[in-house]
This record gives C-alpha cells, structure tokens and sequence, in this order.
C-alpha cells in the first residue's frame, strides 16, 4: 500500500497492494472483535495495513496513549479518513471533524455551552422539569404491566434532555401513556441509521462506491436530509421564541441561547451541524450509560439495593442531587463510572501522526521504545485496556463499583491514564462533568419509586456503531414501590 516494513512491531502478514485488507473485511463492522483478536495473539502493540488508511500501529497500553493524547492536535489529528467521514455526520466545521486551527475555533465556539453556569441553571433546570413526566410515563406502564425495551427508553430520555437543556423545548417523546414506546421516533431512528453507516464506512476504503452499489448512500442522504429539517426546526422554534422575548439576556435557559448570545453572526451550517453534533454525542452517550447501568445492576443485585437505600436516605424530603451535594452519592457515582469503565462511550478511536515520533517503552511487559513514523495511524480501544487485567487488576472484565470506593467510604474518581472514558489532552470530552449529575438524577429519582423486573437475562454486547450502544431490545417490567 505504499507504507514502509515494520519488523520490529508483530502482526498479521499481509499482501502487496492490499495488505491486510482481506482479513480485515470480514471484521469491518465489528472492529472490536479484530482488535481482541490481535491483542490476544500479539498483545498490546500490533501493526496491520489496508488501503485508505496505511499503515495502522495498534497501541492498547495507558501510557502509549497518555502520550498520543498529550500531543493531540500539535503531533497527532485525526487524520484524512475520520476527518472526511465525520464532515458528512454529524458535520463540516464541527469540533469532532477538525484539526488544527479549524478545532480550535470550533472548540472555542461551544466553550460557552459548556461553561459552569450553563451547566448548573440549563441542565438541573432541565432534569427537574424532565424527571416528573419520566416518573408519570414509567407509573403507567406500571399500572398496564407493560415489559418494555429499557435501551430504547434510555434514549428516549437522554433525547428529552437534549432537547430540553439545548433548545428549552419539550418533545413528545416521553408521553404519559406508554404505548407511544411503541411508535419509532425520526430523530431517534434518523441518528442510529446515520451512526450504524458511519461505523461502517471507517474501515471499508470502498464505502463511496460499495454504498452506491447497495443503496446505502442513497439512504444517508435521505436520512440526514430529515435530521437536518428537524434540527433546523428546533433552532428556528426556538430563534423565534428568543426574538420575541427580545431580551437574549433574560432568555438564556439553555444550551442553544448560550451559544447565539456568543455568536450572533454565526453560519446557520455551522450551528445546525453544532447542534447536531451535541445531539450526537450527548444522546447516544448518555444513552448507553443509562442502558448499560441496569443491565450491569440486573446481574449485581446487590448494587441496585446499595443505590436505592443512598437514594432514600439522601432524597428523604423530596430533594434532588444538585452540583453541591451530587458528591453524598457515593454509591451512585462508583456505579455510574463503573459502568462507563466497562461500557466507554468510544469502543475504537484513531489519531494520525503528523510528524516521526517515539512511544514510550513499557518496562513492565519489557517492551522499549517504539516508532512511529509521520503518515501513520495509531489505533486502540477504550473497551480493549479498560478491561484489561494488567491495567484495572484480575478482575478488570468484571462489574465491581467498590473499586471506586475507599476503605472510608469515599467515593474515589477514576482518572487517566487508566481511566478513559471521556478522552484525554485537548479533546477531553466537554460534557464530562455534567454527565454524572445526570445519570445521579435519574437513577437516584427512580430507584426510589420503582422496583424493575428483568424480563431477559441473557449476556449482551454492543451493536456497530461509532459509540457503545446496546445491540438487541432489553426488556424489561417496572412496579411502583409503596411509599
Ligand atoms: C457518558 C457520556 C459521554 C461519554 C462517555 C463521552 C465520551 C467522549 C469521548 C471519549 C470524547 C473524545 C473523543 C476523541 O478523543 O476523539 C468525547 C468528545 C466529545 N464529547 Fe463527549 N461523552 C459523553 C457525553 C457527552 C455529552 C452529553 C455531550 C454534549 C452535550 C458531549 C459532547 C462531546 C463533544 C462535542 C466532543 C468533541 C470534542 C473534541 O473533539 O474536541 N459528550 N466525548
């Protein structure tokens, strides 16, 4: 493929022109699996190449990617083939689609949305008026018996809240007669179509000809066109409400306020594909840390009984977490990060190496020093060295919220290098703090009111996507709990 020899990382042989196309094909859609499978037969560094990309060195290890992220943006990007799949979705100008200077604007761009303000009035606003029609809905499916799909339910609500807190509007997604569970929803349909296509354009070097061969790109178009009508209908909703109010100052309850009172003179492009990058990233994450935390609960019992006697004991007079005491919820934060541990929201992530460089040797497992040369990708997998005994302990495949929690009793942050869940270095995820006081939010909410029943047992995965979603309905029963 028009890469140099690499004989002194190990890796699957490959053939001239294609090199290691053949075996990774089969695998394109469930590149996890590919990455286990070179971990397991030539550990933490392997080396492959395919068409498009180059030359791909695998770095599973934390210290290989504290490095990489500490010199993200200046040493490393994302390189030529993410940067041109992430301009179709979620956009062009967006912080996830650029490098370099262009990052840097864009980043700065969303600052104010992320700022400690908007956090503490936009999103606590929001989750309090979300949490009584979320408890309402789940009362009536209570009251009907109904076994519903709690995966799809967890983005239900994390759709609800992002378009509460970004646009102070309310969806009708969350009604109080459950059976509209059963109706699929655009937005949500639209997002999971464009991120499944996404998933599967990053290791297929053909996709721009494969897709117009079986239709797929014909269906990207047509999918992103309605994604992009309903979220230029949300900014123009709320434009017109915020105009006739007049006054931005005393309007600003939101995400979306937040970011026009900086940016009045902004590209309407840019702040559509903004909003659908929030929409993204936010929704899908906080999605499946809802989803998976109950999954993780339904098999350790235990903490879900821990969670809700936390629960009672901090919510007696109908208080809800704020930032000031989300810290009391000692077992509610241990679950949550414990839960994102095992379930990151990026499975796979890249950088390309913009000039020669030198990863740092790994005593330890006696590996030295390793080059990388300027034009390669470097690839890992969140999932891959969080779950790895010889980062997180023996025990590091299984569910153990205790390992958060210090022998006093104190809920113990996890943090990098062996913590990644919300990224490292410049493009650290901005959302990371708020998340928690979400997930705190909603589960502290319902665990007092509901007991759930788990209506299948059996061991679950993720689907192919760019993020960690659920792969196949997890269903579930809810009862209310005697007061
Ligand atoms: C459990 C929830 C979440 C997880 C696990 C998560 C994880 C991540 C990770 C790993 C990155 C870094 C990507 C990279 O290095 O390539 C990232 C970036 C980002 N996240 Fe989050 N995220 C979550 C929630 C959110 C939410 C709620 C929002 C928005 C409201 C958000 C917006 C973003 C944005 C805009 C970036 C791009 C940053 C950049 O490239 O500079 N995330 N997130």
């Amino acid at each position: 493929v028009g890469v140099s020899a690499r004989n002194n990382i190990p890796g699957p042989s490959g053939l001239p022109c294609i090199g290691n196309l053949l075996q990774v094909f089969p695998y394109r859609r469930r590149m996890i699996s590919f990455m286990e499978l070179l971990n397991k037969v030539y550990g933490p560094l392997s080396t492959f190449t395919i068409p498009g990309w180059g030359r791909l060195v695998v770095i599973n290890r934390p210290e290989w990617l504290a490095h990489v992220k500490k010199n993200d943006i200046s040493m490393y990007t994302r390189g030529p083939v993410a940067v041109s799949i992430f301009e179709q979705f979620p956009g062009l100008g967006t912080p996830v689609a650029s490098e370099g200077e262009k990052w840097r604007a864009s980043r700065k761009a969303i600052q104010p949305i992320f700022g400690v303000k908007s956090f503490q009035d936009h999103l606590a606003t929001a989750m309090s008026d979300l949490m009584p029609t979320t408890t309402r809905f789940l009362a009536n499916a209570a009251k009907d018996q109904l076994p519903f799909d709690w995966n799809d339910f967890s983005g239900r609500l994390a759709l609800s809240i992002f378009v509460k807190s970004n646009f102070n509007l309310d969806t009708t997604m969350l009604q109080e007669d459950p059976k509209a569970l059963t109706d699929s929803h655009e937005l949500i349909s639209s997002i999971c179509e464009l991120n499944e296509i996404s998933a599967a354009r990053l290791f297929n070097p053909y996709w721009y000809i494969t897709e117009k061969l079986d239709g797929t790109w014909f269906r990207f178009r047509r999918t992103i066109s309605v994604l992009w009508k309903t979220i230029d209908g949300l900014i123009e909703e709320r434009s017109k409400s915020l105009a006739l109010a007049g006054d931005v100052d005393s309007q600003e309850t939101d995400f979306f306020s937040t970011f026009l009172k900086s940016h009045s003179e902004t590209d309407p492009i840019f702040t559509r594909n903004i909003m659908v990058t929030l929409l993204f990233g936010g929704r899908d994450n906080t999605q499946n840390s809802i989803s998976w935390a109950l999954y993780e609960l339904s098999r350790q019992p235990e903490w879900l009984n821990r969670m809700r006697e936390e629960a009672i004991a901090l919510g007696q007079s109908g208080q809800h977490p704020t930032f000031a005491t989300l810290p009391s919820y000692v077992i509610h934060l241990a679950v949550f990060y414990e839960t994102v541990r095992l379930w990151p929201g990026l499975p796979k992530n890249a950088r390309y190496a913009t000039v020669d460089d030198i990863l740092p040797a790994v005593p330890e497992l006696s590996i030295p020093e390793t080059n990388i040369e300027k034009g390669t990708y470097v690839l890992w997998s969140d999932k891959i060295i969080m779950r790895d005994p010889l980062v997180w302990g023996p025990d590091a495949d299984e569910f153990n919220p205790g390992r958060h929690i210090s022998d006093d009793g104190k809920f113990v942050k996890p943090s990098a290098p062996e913590f990644i869940t919300f990224g490292a270095g410049p493009r650290y995820c901005p959302a990371a703090s708020i998340v928690p006081y979400e997930w705190v939010f909603i589960w502290s909410t319902l665990l007092r009111l509901f007991d759930f029943e788990f209506l299948d047992t059996s061991k679950r995965t993720t689907g192919d996507f760019l993020t960690n979603q659920m792969a196949d309905p997890f269903m579930v029963r809810v009862r209310e709990r005697e007061a």
